[in-house]
């Protein structure tokens, strides 16, 4: 596989070692400034040429229920990606091997959709992974928003389950430009509370055979 930098390396090792130690992993800088702000633009791009549906729920995204969940969405294809866009699906493929490496997950696949959540939209407290399909394996979010404040609302809510430790933690965290989200699928539930302005990410799943 291609040589990766140390401070990539250090990248993937903490949001593994939080997935594994607190259920969930985060990188502020997974992509740079001048990444969010190419990729915005394209998410904006493809908006307006009227790209964008409204998100459904289940596997076969049919119904559409706002009261659920209010976001719009896009599905990335590699094969029509722009530069900006194939730069992150590698950046998401050299994730991928290596967390296959280190962690034997077995990971082959990755679907990924850009989101926009307009003002006052939100996705209600929710499992990411599906009754009748498993393959989902870690949901990973990619937020492209610049100078995103607490007031702004938005945030995620990730449920770390109740233990013998503990009963259930909320953890609650802001949408910021160039943070990475990491956590098991088929294990938090999560939320995503309305925000006072427009709200950019592209979700993703990593995903078995
Ligand atoms: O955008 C987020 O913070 C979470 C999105 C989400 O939960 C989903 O699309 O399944
Ligand atoms: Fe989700």
């Amino acid at each position: 596989m291609d040589t990766i930098d140390e401070q990539t390396i250090q990248q993937f090792e903490t949001i593994i070692e939080g997935i594994l130690t607190s259920g969930y992993g985060i990188a502020d800088d997974f992509l740079t400034g001048s990444d969010v702000a190419a990729l915005a633009d394209q998410l904006h791009q493809r908006k307006t040429a009227g790209q964008f549906r409204a998100a459904g729920i289940g596997n076969q995204q049919l119904t559409v229920q706002t009261a659920i969940r209010g976001d719009e969405i896009l599905w990335l294809d590699s094969t029509t990606a722009t530069s900006a866009e194939s730069a992150f699906l590698n950046r998401i493929d050299t994730f991928i091997a290596y967390v296959n490496r280190t962690c034997y997950l077995g990971l082959c696949e990755f679907e990924c959709h850009y989101a926009l959540y307009p003002t006052g939209t939100f996705y209600k407290r929710h499992l990411d992974q599906f009754r009748t399909d498993s393959r989902r394996k870690l949901s990973v979010i990619c937020y492209l928003n610049t100078y995103w404040k607490e007031a702004d609302g938005g945030q995620l809510v990730l449920y770390l389950p109740a233990n013998e430790q503990r009963s259930e933690q909320p953890i609650t965290i802001n949408p910021t430009g160039g943070r990475l989200v990491c956590f098991e699928s088929a294990r938090l539930e999560h939320e995503v509370l309305p925000a006072t302005r427009e709200r950019l990410s592209i979700t993703g799943w990593l995903k078995t055979a």
